[in-house]
């Protein structure tokens, strides 16, 4: 979806970084490392609608939240509300424009202060920023609670005598009080059970409507944005990997990323199996995050050098060994199967044969693979690794499987009015890639 309005919220190049000082010793010597949870994020967010963010946890969803809002202090980037930097604000300017933007908490349950009552938690901001006293403020209150479907005899209680779903109602009031343009809402439901997450979806999109209100929806479950947002933004370790309406993202065609978080949604069939797309290895660790495409340690369809034959799984399988040597330092964190095959003293004990095989069996390959060059670079990193010579082992294999994604990180391709994929797939040197919409 192109947009021709003005954005209410314009982000640019949005950076997180946390210091993460290391131990005793790395402190002494002065080093310190940086987790780089967002790294340069572009978003705009249009008046009335509703930007959903996903990812897995520890992508920087979170982060980039409250960043947006300064609740934490962004390390670069600006944020432009109305075409004002909120970077640049002034402390006095930045509580008085906290008015119009305003944020709810993941957890109900621990956001709300447990020693006001609920009146008071949701006069608080009228008081903070001089909306209402005496009369005014009582009926103020009254009136929010209606709004979020309380009642007046709620306001003299306590957060703990209500439900989840009843205290994400008292959130919701809280940030409706100062009659804000923007809310912007980390997990609303996360915590809720799935037959409150409706009603509560619901109410945020009848309050949309009924105050004109812009939203960021941050959410880990696929489901809670294809309900609620308009356009949706794809995370993956503190970047977008894809961004468009949402109709064109839970379509194809499909960042591998956000092909791999589809496909894990659970049908409401119970005999269906589907298509699920298991990504190999972990999440890679923001402290250092892989050069180039940030997804490519994972990524089902990483590309293959030119005139290569491997079918992917093998591509993939032989990249996942690549990657399992460059961080080895002993034979027994390349394969896991010290004991049973190699008795008490591990596998450095094992025939060439029978390491070989325990390799292919580990990483999924066959023997021989399907490209002659890649079973002989396969076969000589594996003779080298017989010998315990780990730096001519990783050489072998660093050569010959190479891939563009490893060395270029690519930007937000267009492939779609207003949908946006970061996968060398798309760009003009892969001509092969799946067609553009
Ligand atoms: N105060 C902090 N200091 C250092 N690292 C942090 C800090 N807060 C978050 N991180 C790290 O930043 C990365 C992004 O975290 P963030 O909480 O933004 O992710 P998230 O996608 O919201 O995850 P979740 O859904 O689990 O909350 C993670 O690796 C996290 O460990």
């Amino acid at each position: 979806m192109s947009d021709t309005r003005e954005p209410i919220l314009e982000v640019e190049g949005l950076t997180k970084y946390y210091e993460s000082g290391g131990g005793v010793v790395d402190t002494l010597l002065g080093r310190s490392q940086e987790v780089k949870a967002v790294d340069g994020v572009d978003l705009e967010l249009y008046p009335g609608e509703t930007l959903g963010i996903v990812g897995e946890s520890g992508c920087g969803k979170t982060t980039l939240a409250q960043a947006l809002l300064r609740l934490i202090e962004p390390t670069a980037g600006t944020v432009r509300y109305r075409g004002e930097d909120l970077t640049a604000a002034s402390d006095d300017r930045l509580r008085s424009l906290r008015k119009d933007i305003q944020y709810i908490f993941q957890d109900p349950f621990s956001s709300l202060n447990p020693r006001l009552t609920v009146g008071d938690i949701v006069g608080e901001p009228l008081d903070i920023h001089g909306i209402a006293a005496g009369e005014a403020r009582t009926r103020r209150i009254d009136d929010l609670l209606e709004t979020v479907g309380l009642s007046q005899r709620h306001a003299h209680r306590y957060p703990h005598e209500f439900s989840g779903g009843q205290r994400q109602r008292i959130g919701i009031a809280r940030a409706l009080a100062v009659d804000p343009e923007v809310i912007v809402c980390d997990e609303p439901v996360s915590a809720l059970d799935v037959s409150v997450q409706a009603q509560i979806l619901n109410l945020l999109e009848d309050l949309q409507d009924e105050f004109g209100l812009s939203y960021i929806v941050i959410a880990h479950d696929l489901s809670v944005v294809e309900h609620i947002a308009d356009r949706v933004g794809v995370l993956y370790l503190g970047e977008f990997a894809e961004m468009g309406a949402t109709g064109d993202v839970f379509g194809p065609p499909h960042h591998p990323y956000a092909e791999a978080l589809l496909s894990a949604i659970p049908e409401p069939d119970p005999g269906w199996e589907g298509d699920r797309i298991f990504l190999s290895g972990e999440v890679p660790s923001p402290l250092d995050p892989p050069d180039g495409c940030r997804f490519h340690t994972r990524c089902p369809k990483v590309i293959q050098p030119e005139g290569s034959s491997l079918s992917q799984s093998e591509w993939r399988s032989l990249l996942d060994l690549k990657q399992r040597l460059r961080d080895a330092d002993a034979l027994e964190s390349v394969t896991a199967v010290a004991e049973s095959d190699g008795g008490a003293a591990g596998p450095a004990h094992l025939s060439r044969s029978a390491l070989g095989e325990r390799v292919r069996e580990e990483f999924d390959l066959p023997s021989p693979v399907s490209d002659d060059e890649a079973e002989s670079a396969l076969s000589e990193s594996i003779d080298r690794l017989h010998d315990g010579d780990f730096d001519a082992a990783r050489a072998a294999i660093d050569d010959a499987f190479e891939s563009p994604c490893e060395r270029t990180d690519p930007p937000l391709y267009a492939v779609g009015d207003g949908h946006r994929i970061a996968c060398l797939l798309y760009g003009e040197d892969y001509p092969d890639a799946p067609e553009r919409a």
